[in-house]
């Protein structure tokens, strides 16, 4: 229920496929509400290649700060970490510079899918809101429980708050009718609402607005392809300042493979893979995950590969071995098969394109898999910036956004932080809607 009161304190909740991030912002008193200031950042991340590990820093005071910590516990769970974090919030709140937990009035929610309730934009939640977000649950497998677990446990921990979601899917909203229509039996197809919705939505939607201030131009002029790439990953065509297509589709298992899912793979793949498909005859509402989607979404992709789900152990097994290349060699060539197409949609090659943003754990964090991505341009001599590899390998800029190009392309080599959290944040502070 919204409690028709401007937000003062707000609580920012991320439930990633591997991870759970959480940010707090305040209003103080008297300030600009589009300029919140940030309180607190907690994480827990390697959820699904344990041991998970914690973060958390209260800006105003050190007392209950966690640089990095293994946990020992077995924390493998969106829902086991929600509480974790919360058990030391509340032992913070002491420590806390301004509001204590009780004073939150609005949380924000990523919602993996909005299904065509994301079509509105972000939501305010009632009993219907959550009823219709449960029955999407099996198209965000990975998501969309845990993250509806977090809402509700919020809905009874911070009982004065006003609870948010904001959809992964919305952005995609302008997807052409060509790129998100499936060619299958379209009265089957609008029945039961099976379309590409894509997802990543609120990352694209911040590395997009990012983009076009740190280019200097309008967000309705900017046109770039983004990769996020993280545990789950996914990459986006936006024309001007809008989605135009992306890899993920009814589900986030389409696309690009991540640490647990396939990406795409020949849709006949499922019925050789497993002896225990769904029967075709269920009605939508009855559906459980068949056997063989759990495995294409858990125990497919990096980690069926390697040992591990962990882009970052992959990249750094030295010597790499034959596992490792090839997982690597396959990641690498999907995405290139999405550049190659997004290019040629954006017609990069007569100045479609402004940027390409790299974002999400592995699009930040690693020099070494961007420089393999961008040497994977060469035949398409496309005017890119040259990277330069002492401002690719800066890993402790500040900026949201920086460069790692010498900026003498016509198109530009970023980096975005991803920041979903503060990208709710800001869009429930500018829509009075929501409060
Ligand atoms: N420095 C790094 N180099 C390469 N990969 C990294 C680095 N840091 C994190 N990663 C990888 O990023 C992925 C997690 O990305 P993230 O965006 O945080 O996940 P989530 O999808 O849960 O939001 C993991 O595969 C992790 O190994
Ligand atoms: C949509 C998706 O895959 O999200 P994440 O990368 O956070 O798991
Ligand atoms: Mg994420």
């Amino acid at each position: 229920m919204s409690n028709k009161t401007p937000p003062t304190s707000v609580l920012s909740v991320n439930a990633g496929s591997s991870s759970l991030k959480l940010q707090i912002f305040v209003i103080p008193k008297n300030n600009d509400i589009s300029k919140p200031k940030l309180l607190l950042k907690a994480s827990i991340s390697k959820l699904t290649s344990p041991p998970a590990e914690f973060t958390f820093k209260n800006t105003e005071s050190d007392k209950y700060a966690i640089e990095s910590q293994t946990l020992e516990k077995d924390i493998n769970s969106v829902d086991d970490a929600f509480h974790l974090i919360l058990e030391h919030l509340k032992k913070d709140e002491s420590g806390f510079g301004a509001p204590k937990l009780d004073q939150i009035t609005h949380v924000c929610h990523r919602v993996v899918h909005g299904g065509e309730l994301g079509v509105q934009g972000p939501l305010v939640i009632n009993h219907s809101v959550v009823k219709e977000l449960e029955e999407l649950t099996t198209l965000a497998p990975l998501h969309n429980g845990p993250a509806i677990s977090v809402l509700k446990a919020t809905s009874t921990s911070l009982k004065n708050a006003t609870n948010i979601v904001f959809f992964d899917s919305s952005f995609h909203a302008s997807l052409p009718d060509f790129i998100r229509t499936y060619p299958i039996d379209q009265k089957v197809a609008k029945e039961r609402k099976l379309r590409k919705y894509g997802f990543h939505g609120l990352s694209y939607q911040w590395i997009l607005k990012n983009t076009a201030r740190f280019l200097g131009k309008d967000v309705k002029e900017t046109s770039i392809i983004a990769l996020h790439l993280g545990s789950g990953a996914s990459m986006c065509a936006i024309k001007n300042g809008e989605s135009y297509d992306t890899s993920m589709g009814l589900t986030p298992l389409e696309g690009l493979p991540g640490g647990s899912r396939s990406g795409t793979i020949d849709p006949s793949l499922i019925f050789h893979f497993t002896t225990h498909p769904s029967t075709t005859d269920q009605t939508p509402a009855s559906i459980e995950l068949s056997h063989a989607e759990n495995i294409l979404n858990s125990s497919s992709g990096f980690k069926s590969l390697t040992s591990t789900s962990d882009f970052s152990q992959i990249l750094a097994t030295n010597p790499p071995t034959q596992e490792t290349t090839l997982t690597i060699n396959i990641f690498l060539d999907r995405i290139l098969n999405f550049f190659g197409a997004y290019w040629l949609k954006l017609n990069g090659g007569k100045g479609g394109v402004d940027a390409v943003v790299f974002s999400g754990g592995i699009g930040e964090g690693s020099p070494k898999f961007r420089k393999m991505i961008v040497d994977g341009f060469d035949g398409l001599n496309g005017g890119f910036d040259e990277l330069v590899d002492g401002r690719n390998n800066n890993e402790d800029g500040e900026e949201t956004v920086y460069s790692i190009g010498d900026g003498g392309g016509k198109v530009r080599l970023l980096v975005c932080k991803a920041d979903e959290e503060l990208q709710m944040v800001e869009e429930c502070l500018a829509d009075t809607k929501l409060w």
